[in-house]
């Protein structure tokens, strides 16, 4: 993070000083008069991206809230743009996705156990903690500020102790502390936990997902790395609305577009780049999209199929972004959409995202629950995505604060769901009609396990080479690894992988009505 190095075409207004503090902007707001207090009384006025960022985690961890939505109003009500937007967004974001690092590293200098702390004296330690050992921000900024930032928001009672925790804090170099993070552990798995920021039983089941799906479990250290660095950001050109060479048409002069490496659909934008500044994405040609779930549902709608091609449903769709892709390679085939979706506030959503979508493609968009729709409609579709609700395991990058909120009891209620669902999903399709099962997690659980207890307990369905039809929709030459081949579900099944492909971990099973 260079917050502490502007750059040269930076409004002077928006630079930081080399304590890491922003220069004049607080005074300029009026916020750095001198008070009338006494010293001793004095409450520092602190840095408004520091402010920012500590009022997020608050929100985040006192009430509840989530970060996505709960940052981006508030920098815009403080007027925060720029370098300082950045700043608070890699400071509270951060903050919250090495939590479980950081609270490791503090229980160490801390004397006391931290649920004995105030709950906002921890969220300014961790912060510090964050600045210190993430963030490239000078070690005596990192402290000083974060003070300023505990006199300023709790008190000054607690500064001492912030002032002392933090000192010790800087005094080793990251590598050191996950060093003994990892040799402390009563389990190895324990230790790739805390220093890699995750709680335990999803490390575990993610090791475990690794080798399950055909993977070394050793790559689990490189997987959790990989969940705590943000993604960037994904575009996808919707076929027949506008074409991935064409998806800058009328953007910024600095916006810059990459080809993606995976779905020839695919653009990376570069950073700092606001996605709805692009007319395609304003308009619903285009929108923002992963990698992983552009593959997944190109897949589906390439997967071979004998007899009608002519109707295709989406049973969980909201909020949208597969059903407007869908829509899109539906419309190229003249076939048509009915996406299906239980909230009717993310029905909404769907229909915003099939704005770009002429009428006559998009049969329904339907607010009923998934599970009973096989029963309504037996055989009625073609092609079917079942984009099953899930703990969204494969998606711990975007979510900063959500690996600390999932717990292992949500298993069971959401495996049970996606049975029902995929089942639903299965009558609602034709004999001879393809069905694509897919997840935003690789946990066995909700992957391999719910697939092959459905097929076990019908007789109407097979699996089909869900890795064929995936390599089929690739960019010329790519190259996609999916690990191990035994013969069997590993053998058919996709699971893809932040840390190997760089995607959310999409998991997806095509599957056949045969009967
Ligand atoms: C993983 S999301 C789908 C994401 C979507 N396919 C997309 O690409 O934007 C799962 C969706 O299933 C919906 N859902 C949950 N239970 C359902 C049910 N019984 N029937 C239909 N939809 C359901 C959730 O509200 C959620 O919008």
């Amino acid at each position: 993070m260079s917050a502490d190095r502007p750059g040269r075409d930076q409004p002077r207004d928006d630079r930081r000083d080399d304590r890491g503090r922003q220069r004049g902007a607080a005074r300029s707001r009026g916020q750095g008069h001198r008070s009338n207090r006494a010293p001793s009384q004095r409450r520092r006025s602190t840095d408004p991206a520091r402010t920012a960022a500590y009022d997020v985690v608050r929100e985040v961890d006192g009430s509840d809230a989530y970060a996505n939505l709960v940052l981006p109003p508030l920098l815009r009500e403080r007027g925060l743009s720029g370098r300082d937007a950045g700043f608070a967004t890699e400071l509270a974001y951060g903050t919250l996705r090495l939590r479980g690092r950081y609270d490791a590293i503090l229980a160490r200098c801390v004397s006391r156990p931290l649920d004995q702390l105030d709950p906002e004296v921890l969220d300014v330690l961790r912060l510090g903690a964050h600045q210190l050992l993430g963030m490239r921000v000078p070690a005596h900024a990192a402290v000083s500020e974060t003070v300023g930032l505990c006199r300023d928001r709790v008190g000054a009672g607690p500064a001492q102790m912030v002032n002392a925790v933090l000192r010790a804090v800087g005094r080793r170099p990251l590598e050191d502390w996950l060093d003994d993070l990892r040799a402390d552990a009563p389990d190895a798995v324990t230790g790739l936990a805390r220093a890699g920021s995750h709680p335990v039983w999803i490390t575990r089941a993610l090791r475990e997902a690794l080798h399950g799906h055909g993977r070394d479990p050793g790559e689990i250290a490189d997987l959790l790395e990989a969940d705590n660095t943000p993604p960037r950001v994904t575009l996808v050109a919707r076929p027949g609305f506008v074409s991935a060479d064409t998806l800058d048409d009328g953007a910024p002069d600095d916006a810059r577009l990459e080809p993606g490496a995976w779905a020839p659909t695919a653009r990376v934008l570069a950073a700092g780049t606001d996605p709805a500044d692009l007319p395609a994405v304003a308009d619903g040609r285009a929108g923002v999209q992963d990698e992983g779930s552009q593959l997944v549902t190109l897949a589906l709608a390439a997967a071979p199929l004998d007899g009608p091609d002519a109707r295709w449903l989406d049973l969980c769709a909201g909020p949208g972004g597969k059903a407007a892709l869908l829509a899109a390679l539906a419309g190229e085939r003249d076939a048509r959409l009915v996406a299906n979706e239980l909230q009717p506030h993310r029905a909404r959503l769907v229909r915003r995202g099939l704005r770009a979508v002429p009428e006559g493609v998009v049969e329904q968009v339907r607010t009923s629950d998934g599970r009973e729709l096989g029963t309504d409609e037996p055989g009625g579709y073609d092609r079917v995505l079942v984009d099953a609700p899930c703990t969204g395991l494969g998606a711990l990058r975007r979510r900063p604060e959500s690996r600390w909120r999932r717990t292992p009891s949500d298993l069971g209620t959401l495996t049970r769901l996606q049975g029902e669902l995929l089942g639903s999903a299965l009558d609602a399709a034709r004999p001879g009609g393809v069905v694509a099962y897919v997840t935003c997690s690789p946990h066995l659980a909700e992957t391999r396990l719910v697939v092959d207890d459905v097929l076990r307990r019908r007789d109407d369905a097979e699996r089909l080479d869900a890795r064929a039809a995936v390599r089929d929709v690739l960019v010329p030459g790519a190259d996609l690894d999916l690990g191990a081949d035994d013969g069997g579900a590993e053998g058919l099944d996709v699971q893809l992988w932040p840390h190997v492909h760089g995607t959310d971990a999409m998991h997806l099973t095509l599957l056949r009505r045969t009967a």
